[in-house]
């Protein structure tokens, strides 16, 4: 069952829940008016939080373990019953050489199972329009080197296969022992001459003997068996512990009206990172003005202290001056206890970052399935397009798309290697051109050819971040807009720019260069983990009026997800 990140849900039900509930769900009234969580069953009571937990927690893990494949878990049982039934039967008389160990026989089966059975399916991908050649889409067990080419058939087998195989092999041969060997023991006793016979019936003793000590350790006990299948379920489940990062995401999730059984894995173990992410933030600059709001009406000195936090957190001086009213407006009207006033700054918070939104007819960026959507990817060097791309291009893939990356940054030819990697890592073809000096408009007009020529649905296109000159690098934006615009009319177009949050403010200066010549529709906040600016967040918001799309707070393939208002600001002035 495959989660599917844009629409927040499992694929499987997305029909069904498309039609009830077609936008990610924004955080139910209840919870932005109140600091009450209403007691609806969408909504839990406080006291139900850990009810809830507990269900989604008991839910993911009987989804892991029905992942897991089945396959291996039955055989392991069969296995530990065979071998348990083996080790019955096994009479003292049978000598000890001929116990075989299941290593041995893992061993000996092994090379007969043939490579074409064991390897992943390579696509070879056809040449596409204009010669431009297209990246071989590689398994990502390959690319990451978790199977490298040259590893030996026998470590590639799944222990699932192995011990399948032997499980026959070790009856066949254990058989083999016990009627050929008792059958011969016989028939040279009856031949032993009688001064052998006492000799003879020591040397069996002893074999006897040593046949029982020897042999118990060979007959591994079902826990032995099960206990690897049990420690590689866990080490499949990362950061999935029923500890206090869990319940505050599973409240997060509960809060917004999720259903514990609809929740992933995926999600809690995201809110984890966005919290920790946001930590530095939230330590600096955060827990002040909580503990300012959360004193009741404001004072002029108050009023400064949060004017200079939200400053120091790279807020901006619009946002900061909207909240400030919004909140000493409020406190003026009535008193509130510390946890209401946190609630209402919270909502400001929320209402701010939604305000773009307002004017946009999408609440949450989601590639429209069966049409063709291109998304162009800008921004100066090194605030994370390329890592952008290759994630949005994994959770596309993942989420069911048919997705296509244009390496349009020809400007540096190690970009394009870059982009290609990261298609490789998330599965998804790369349109490139190797030559020098490239048209990156020329590339894009034709990865706009072979997306329609596959039905692609999202096709991303990485962009130069750096040129010679400011003009140059805008010209040939423009350019590339153009391109699209004439090529590809009936395509939905959007155009995120990606900003490193470290850069705070400085950041919003290049925002505003770009957001012309690349008609933005978007902003991409990237490096979110490790920084005291996750403040700018808002800025970008008030300043720009550009929707915030999708946030990063780490290196990794997963660490990029779509933008939601209500878990930033939870993850921003959690407890
Ligand atoms: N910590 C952290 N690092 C990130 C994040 N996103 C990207 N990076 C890192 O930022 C660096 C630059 O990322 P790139 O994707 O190469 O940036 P770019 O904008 O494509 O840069 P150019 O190709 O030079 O234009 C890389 O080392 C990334 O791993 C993030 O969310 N968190």
């Amino acid at each position: 069952m495959v989660f599917n990140w844009f629409r927040r849900q499992y694929n499987d039900k997305e029909k069904e829940k498309t039609e009830k509930q077609p936008e990610t769900t924004p955080p139910p009234e209840s919870q932005v008016e109140s600091t009450e969580p209403s007691a609806s069953p969408e909504t839990p009571a406080a006291d139900n939080y850990l009810a809830w937990a507990k269900a989604a927690y008991k839910n993911i893990q009987a989804k892991q373990k029905s992942e897991t494949p089945t396959e291996t878990s039955i055989t392991a049982e069969e296995t530990a019953t065979e071998t348990n039934v083996t080790a019955e039967e096994v009479t003292p008389e049978i000598p000890v050489t001929e116990t075989v160990t299941e290593s041995a026989v893992t061993e000996e089966v092994t090379p007969e199972i043939p490579v074409s059975e064991t390897l992943p399916e390579t696509v070879v991908t056809e040449a596409i329009t204009g010669g431009i050649p297209v990246t071989e889409k590689v398994p990502e067990s390959v690319i990451t080197g978790e199977i490298a080419p040259e590893t030996p058939v026998a470590e590639i087998v799944t222990e699932s296969v192995v011990r399948e195989e032997t499980a026959p092999e070790t009856r066949e041969i254990e058989t083999v022992g016990e009627t050929g060997d008792v059958v011969e023991e016989v028939e040279t006793a009856v031949q032993v001459p009688f001064w052998a016979k006492d000799d003879r019936q020591a040397r069996l003793e002893r074999l006897k003997a040593t046949a029982i000590e020897e042999a118990e350790p060979e007959v591994p006990p079902a826990a032995t068996v099960t206990k690897p299948e049990t420690i590689v379920t866990e080490e499949e489940i990362p950061d999935f512990a029923f500890d206090d990062g869990f319940l505050w995401s599973a409240e997060v999730l509960a809060a917004q009206g999720r259903r514990p059984e609809d929740v992933s894995i995926e999600e809690i173990t995201w809110l984890k990172k966005l919290r920790q992410g946001l930590d530095k933030t939230r330590r600096n600059i955060v827990n002040q003005l909580k503990a300012i709001v959360g004193q009741g009406p404001l004072n002029q000195d108050a009023v400064e202290e949060i004017e200079s936090l939200l400053l120091q957190a790279d807020v901006g001086v619009e946002a900061t001056d909207y909240i400030i009213n919004a909140l000493q407006s409020k406190l003026r009207q009535e008193v509130l206890p510390p946890d209401a006033a946190i609630a209402y700054l919270k909502q400001i918070l929320r209402e701010m970052l939604e305000s773009p939104l307002q004017k946009s007819a999408k609440r949450s960026l989601a590639p429209e399935k069966d049409t063709f959507n291109i998304w162009l990817i800008t921004g100066v060097n090194g605030a994370g397009k390329t890592t952008t791309i290759g994630k949005i291009a994994h959770i596309a893939e993942k989420s069911g798309y048919k997705c296509l990356i244009a390496a349009a940054d020809t400007f540096r030819a190690a970009a394009v290697e870059q982009v290609k990697v990261w298609g490789q890592r998330s599965g998804v073809e790369v349109v490139a051109n190797p030559g020098n000096n490239t048209d990156p408009a020329a590339v894009v007009f034709d990865a706009i050819s072979a997306a329609k020529s596959r039905n692609t649905e999202l096709l991303l296109v990485d962009t130069a971040g750096r040129l010679q000159n400011k003009k140059n690098l805008m010209d040939e934006l423009a350019k590339i807009r153009r391109i699209i615009d004439k090529k590809a009319p009936e395509a939905t177009i959007e155009s995120l720019l990606v900003l490193d949050a470290n850069l705070g403010q400085n950041g919003l200066r290049q925002a505003e260069v770009f957001a012309q010549t690349a008609k933005l529709s978007g902003v991409v906040l990237t490096k979110l983990d490790g920084t005291a600016k996750g403040g700018v967040a808002l800025a970008v918001v008030k300043q720009l009026g550009l929707p915030i799309r999708f946030i990063g707070a780490g290196e990794g393939i997963e660490d990029l997800r779509p933008f939601s208002s209500y878990e930033f600001v939870e993850a921003l002035l959690s407890g």
